[in-house]
């Protein structure tokens, strides 16, 4: 509970405070409620003034518990509002070859099922205090009545706590290993979806897909969730349990007292099984939130801290890439794929088509290229001035790229230009999807589309942002034969003659005279730069 507390009071201490002191006055009415129950027991005859004291202290325990869970869940949420926007906003700090490293479904799970379990446990904060201020009231109370009962008592708990320490071990051991079988089972559920089409084609590979593939990693996660909460549920129930051997102690082993002697002590107890047994059950939730909030801070630390949003770098002339290098950190099959020493000069007004085999590295340039990844060697330089580690977010906003994996938004962008709609109809008409699509409040009213049309309105963004230097990555690979030429012979000269530099990835060998040069790559080298023809 301490790092979900510091959590809180870190993101809004005032908030914080106010939500524990509410959680501990309701629990310190809870605790005088057991006190005046307890004296009323006692008392020859019914008093007023204790009356008085019951229900002030019914009515202070309720309505502060109501405040703090509501002050606390709308203090969760504005914790969690701005976790989510402080991850988006590092996410998009962060370069691209450390997200692939991190995974796609690592980062959706954490920003997903980590962050609604971290909330899930905030919702317990008020209950656990509460409770624990109940208790130890009652202790308090009890130590008063008789302290000979309370000693016992106390060395009975603290017996109990200090073995379910070490009981605990093992499942918080287990919650680890269960976070982890919870990541490779949601990349196979999520290749499921995404491969949906192929396995629903072959359904021997589908069964075996799910058989051999999703099912030992259900399993795998259902052995541990059981593993782990069947451990916390013995923990758990054992430890309640020894407060009913207490109360068998103390009625039948303690020697000297009589019944009566015992009452208010036994009755304590007694009030005191649920609130124990409260803080008891919540605390897998707790150790789950825990390990959620481990895996938050970890990713926010993996991240770069977000910076402001940097103007577009300008290019007046040329962009010049000089012995730049990239090789992945990850083997492919057929060793480190390295690139370059790269030489290549990129000038405003130019289109440049980039050809090669799969794999000559033509996508891994394009990266360098753009600035998405950083070069290992050589460097970058914008109209003779170096691109630098501090300039490089700057430099990136000077181009526009539709990629191969391209990601269609509906939200168009440049919303903040009134004009911007109108610009995008027009665009929509010129790439003949004004039939298909329109434009309402910034945003396409489709995006369920074909591959082809959807490359179309990927192109009215691109051509929205208006930006110096425009990148496609096999761009007319799936568009029609008309298209095609549309796209080469009149979309591209446009570019050109509204001065922008154009790269252009392609395998479409009959366009290759509509370019001013050919780039061809092998096995990650430059081996020819010519004319187009
Ligand atoms: N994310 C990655 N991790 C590790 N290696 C990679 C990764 N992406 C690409 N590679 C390696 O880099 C090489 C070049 O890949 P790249 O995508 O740049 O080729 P390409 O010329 O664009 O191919 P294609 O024409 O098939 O799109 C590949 O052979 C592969 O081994």
């Amino acid at each position: 509970m301490n790092r979900l507390l510091s959590t809180l009071f870190r993101a809004a201490p005032g908030g914080a405070a106010l939500s524990v002191l509410a959680s501990l006055a309701s629990g310190a009415g809870a605790a005088i409620m057991a006190i005046v129950i307890s004296r009323a027991l006692e008392a020859e005859s019914r008093s007023l003034a204790l009356a008085v004291a019951f229900f002030t202290a019914a009515a202070v325990h309720f309505s502060l518990r109501v405040l703090s869970e509501v002050w606390l869940i709308r203090l969760a949420q504005k914790v969690l509002l701005d976790l989510r926007l402080t991850l988006a906003r590092r996410l998009l700090a962060t370069p691209q070859i450390r997200l692939q490293e991190i995974g796609r479904q690592p980062l959706l799970t954490i920003l997903t099922r980590d962050m609604d379990s971290f909330v899930g446990a905030v919702q317990l904060v008020p209950l656990l205090i509460g409770n624990l201020l109940l208790i130890l009231g009652c202790f308090g109370y009890l130590a008063w009545v008789d302290w000979q009962i309370c000693a016992a008592v106390f060395a009975c708990l603290l017996v109990g706590a200090s073995l379910f320490k070490l009981a605990e071990r093992r499942p918080i051991a287990r919650i680890f290993r269960l976070r982890e079988e919870i990541d490779q089972l949601y990349i196979r559920q999520r290749a499921l979806i995404e491969g949906a089409k192929e396995l629903q084609l072959n359904s021997p590979r589908g069964a075996h897909y799910i058989d051999r593939v999703i099912g030992p990693a259900a399993a795998g996660v259902a052995r541990s969730y059981v593993g782990a909460m069947s451990a916390y549920i013995w923990v758990v129930n054992i430890g309640n349990s020894l407060f009913y051997l207490v109360i068998g102690v103390v009625l039948f082993l303690m020697p000297g007292l009589t019944g009566r002697d015992m009452l208010p002590a036994v009755l304590l107890m007694l009030y005191l099984v649920r609130p124990v047994s409260e803080v008891m059950i919540s605390l897998p939730a707790l150790r789950q939130s825990a390990v959620a909030l481990e895996r938050i801070e970890q990713l926010s630390a993996d991240l770069d801290p977000a910076a402001t949003l940097p103007p577009p770098m300008p290019v007046q002339d040329h962009i010049a890439l000089r012995g730049v290098t990239h090789s992945y950190a990850r083997d492919s099959e057929d060793g480190v794929f390295t690139l370059g020493p790269i030489d290549l000069t990129l000038r405003r007004g130019e289109v440049v088509f980039l050809v090669g085999g799969n794999g000559s590295g033509k996508t891994t340039l394009a990266m360098l290229l753009c600035g998405l990844y950083h070069p290992e060697g050589g460097g970058i330089a914008v109209d003779g001035q170096p691109v630098t580690e501090a300039t490089l977010a700057s430099y990136r906003q000077a181009f526009s790229a539709v990629f191969a994996d391209f990601h269609l938004f509906e939200q168009l962008p440049g919303s903040d230009d009134p004009g911007m709609e109108a610009k995008a109809r027009s665009l929509i008409a010129d790439l003949r999807m004004a039939h298909k699509v329109t434009v309402r409040n910034g945003c396409l009213s489709t995006t369920d589309l074909s591959t082809g049309q959807r490359k179309r309105l990927a192109l009215v963004s691109a051509y929205l942002e208006d930006r110096p230097v425009y990148l496609f990555d096999e761009w007319a690979a799936d568009q029609d034969p008309v298209f095609k030429a549309v796209f080469y012979t009149e979309l591209l000269p446009e570019l050109k003659a509204r001065g922008k530099a154009v790269l252009v990835i392609t395998h479409d060998d009959a366009y290759f005279g509509c370019a001013d040069r050919v780039v061809k790559l092998a096995d990650g080298r430059i081996v020819t730069d010519a004319e187009g023809a």
